[in-house]
């Protein structure tokens, strides 16, 4: 009997396919698991028939419908494995299937796919106009290194006559899969070695032969980035029957390699620019570690409940419902994992209370006490420096280091500002209230006390966890192998936070990685919104030096941003519509489009206009899970982890972005008044991120200085 694998390409496409092409679908792949080879070739439904003046022999084509075909590369050496490569309309799947040739690559022997007419047609073309350019791309890389990282003979010609990297994105969906890769590494200026490191060594099996010529099995095997061989007809009826997600099966090499690796000797971050699968990471993470500790629980943090749940959801899909192995994970944020703690412990349950209440108390404290500082001022000192470092009396405040405040402060100062940090704690008590924080650091107290509850504690969105959350998470797993897997994006950081994670035991020296591959967002999504970030230089996630969005690279083409500036409020909304409603028309679903802005009171003008044009819509509130139908309406904030097909993110406007009120002046803390000004960038940066296939930033009247060439 034969074996039967599916290319990624095949997946790209069957969430789309009409669902009697998925019933045909599903009918041609049962036979492939009931027949013997000579029976599918003699099968008169299926209709196993190679391809005319194919470039590549083993190609096939099978009947799905009367109208369409599957593409199938059968193995031509011997070995058993049917490759489902693509579903296409009849004379579409005929033009395809010729103009294809698969190959292993010579130094990853994975399996890759190349457009070889078109490759054969531009090349000349292309060498032609190389012979007169002051440059070329890869001038600085011989052949023989080139041959070394996998590039063959067909793409080294192309490569050759590339004069920047524009041409090698023009050349990027006729290329085969790793070489291209090489290649953009390459051109990203990264050195041979470290490009050997990070594309060719990880997917290059251990024993390869030194002879790169094997069978197609073989070669499927060493290809789990981009094929998937089912082990029996169950798993093929779950898999065509469910809604497919890619992430579930096909990780990026990088992302298999750090998800799975069998154990690390402690905590482990993972970093990585918006949208390069750390969410996935982290999932499969979990799914590892429940494989290996039998019976150890793990917890799983997020930043909100609606990410949580979004979260929640995934994991069921990743661990196909068992509920067995989903009881032993809690998903949930550290605030409301903090929460249980201490409600379990205490008979009183105080009431966290938000930012905007605990700045009122704090001017309620200047007034009290006549205090020569601002109640924003104190806010941030009591955040940054008391709650940050844990510090409980007088006496450690005066000889904490406020490293990172930009205003001094003698002993005397410092013990008005203590007077203050306690009369806003007496405050809180008498009207039995608290804070998220001062909840975190009790939880923390508790958790210290007791065995710690979980085996393994996983972090998503970790970029802006305060350093008293950080200590709730240390101290809910023992040191040791395997007890904290972190992801985040420094780039994403839109709260005030500042942590040093070594400072507060979670030291993950020779144990961080970065992922680079971008699965969201187009190259032109991605590089505009890297612009936001250009001319500053963010803080990296462990708290030590800086991070950086160098080299990170799109699998996905697309139309260029649209940058648009009005002149009235009124004119960007209406304008805001027609884009939802053409969107609509062009056949996105409603919850795909999301609309964005700074304040809520934009989105209030902006819902109450589409709704009087009969778009539906539904605000997300940052806390609640919505499944509701209806383009979702977020502020910044909201949009943290959420991603959508096309984003409109409005009211970009001077003086809305940043936003003045949350932008400490230059005046009363210069480093403050920098860390602000990044922060709000890094806010409009994740709202543009968030969109995979369309983004539109509008503005009316003066455009925000963050805007790229309107700066
Ligand atoms: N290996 C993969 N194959 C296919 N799709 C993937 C893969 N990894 C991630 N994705 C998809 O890419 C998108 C971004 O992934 P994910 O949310 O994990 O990224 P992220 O790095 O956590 O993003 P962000 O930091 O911007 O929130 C998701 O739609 C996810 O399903």
């Amino acid at each position: 009997m034969p074996r039967l694998a599916f290319a990624q390409s095949f997946w790209d496409g069957y969430e789309s396919l009409e669902k009697p092409i998925r019933t045909g679908v599903r009918k041609a792949m049962a036979k492939f698991q009931s027949m013997s080879v000579a029976q599918l070739n003699a099968d008169k439904g299926l209709h196993l028939e190679s391809v005319k003046d194919a470039r590549d022999v083993r190609m096939r084509t099978i009947r799905i419908t009367d109208f369409w075909r599957g593409v199938v590369l059968a193995p031509d050496d011997g070995s058993d494995v049917f490759l489902l490569v693509n579903v296409l309309p009849h004379d579409d799947a005929y033009d395809w299937a010729a103009k294809r040739l698969y190959s292993a690559n010579l130094a990853t022997r994975a399996l890759e796919v190349r457009n070889a007419v078109a490759l054969d047609e531009l090349t000349p073309l292309y060498e032609t106009a190389a012979r007169s350019a002051p440059r070329l791309l890869f001038a600085d890389v011989s052949d023989g290194t080139l041959r070394k990282l996998g590039i063959d003979e067909q793409v080294l010609r192309a490569a050759r006559s590339f004069v920047d990297k524009g041409q090698l994105e023009a050349f990027s969906t006729l290329l085969p899969e790793d070489q291209l890769e090489v290649l953009q590494y390459l051109a990203e200026g990264f050195p041979p070695e470290e490009v050997y490191r990070d594309v060719v060594a990880i997917r290059r099996p251990a024993d390869a032969p030194a002879e790169p010529v094997e069978d197609l099995a073989t070669v499927i095997a060493n290809t789990p980035a981009r094929v998937h061989l089912v082990t029996g007809p169950q798993e093929l009826e779950e898999m065509l029957e469910k809604p497919f997600a890619a992430w579930r099966i096909f990780l990026h090499p990088s992302q298999r390699r750090i998800a799975y690796r069998l154990s690390y000797t402690g905590p482990v971050q993972v970093t990585g620019g918006p949208g390069t699968g750390k969410t996935v990471a982290a999932l499969h993470r979990v799914k590892h570690l429940l494989d290996r500790s039998q019976g150890g629980r793990i917890l799983l943090t997020t930043y909100t409940n609606a990410l949580a749940a979004s979260l929640r959801d995934m994991l069921g899909l990743l661990l196909d419902d068992d509920e067995r192995l989903l009881a032993r994970v809690d998903v949930t944020t550290v605030d409301a994992y903090a929460n249980s703690v201490v409600r379990a412990k205490s008979t009183t349950t105080p009431q966290p209370i938000g930012d905007r209440e605990q700045r009122q108390l704090w001017e309620k404290v200047v007034k009290q006490l006549d205090l020569p500082f601002t109640a924003q001022f104190l806010a941030q000192e009591y955040r940054h420096i008391v709650l940050g470092q844990n510090i409980r009396d007088l006496d450690t405040y005066r000889g904490a280091s406020r490293r990172g405040r930009g205003t001094g402060l003698g002993p005397s100062r410092r013990q008005v500002v203590w007077s203050a940090v306690e009369r806003f704690e007496q405050l809180l008590r008498e009207r039995r209230e608290t804070t998220y924080l001062r909840i975190c650091a009790e939880a923390a107290d508790h958790l210290d006390k007791e065995p710690a509850p979980y085996s393994h504690v996983v972090v998503d969105e970790a970029q802006d966890l305060h350093p008293a959350q950080w200590r709730v998470l240390r101290a809910a797993v023992p040191a040791g192998p395997d007890d904290l897997f972190i992801t985040g994006d420094p780039h994403q950081r839109i709260y005030d936070s500042r942590v040093s994670l070594g400072s507060l035991g979670i030291a993950t020296a020779g144990r961080s990685f970065r992922l680079r591959v971008n699965y969201r967002s187009t190259e032109e999504i991605l590089a505009w919104s890297a612009r936001l970030l250009a001319p500053v230089s963010v803080g990296s996630l462990e708290g030590e030096g800086t991070d950086s969005l160098a080299g990170y690279l799109s699998l996905l083409r697309g139309r260029r941003p649209q940058a648009c500036s009005y002149t009235t409020q009124q004119e960007e909304i209406e304008a805001l519509v027609e884009r939802v409603k053409t969107l609509l028309i062009q056949g996105l679903a409603p919850h795909e489009i999301g609309v964005c802005a700074r304040f809520n009171l934009a989105l209030d003008a902006a819902e109450k206009k589409l709704k009087a044009a009969d778009v539906p819509v539904l605000r997300v509130k940052g806390q609640t899970p919505q499944r509701a139908e209806g383009v979702r309406l977020a502020t910044m904030h909201a949009m943290k982890g959420l991603e959508f097909r096309a984003v409109s993110v409005l009211g970009v406007n001077e003086g809305a972005v940043p936003f003045a009120r949350e932008v400490t002046p230059r005046e009363a803390d210069p480093l403050q008044h920098d860390a602000d000004l990044i922060r709000e960038r890094c806010l409009l940066f994740v709202a543009c991120t968030r969109a995979r296939e369309a983004l539109s930033v509008t503005w009316s009247g003066a455009p925000s200085p963050f805007i790229p060439n309107a700066a």
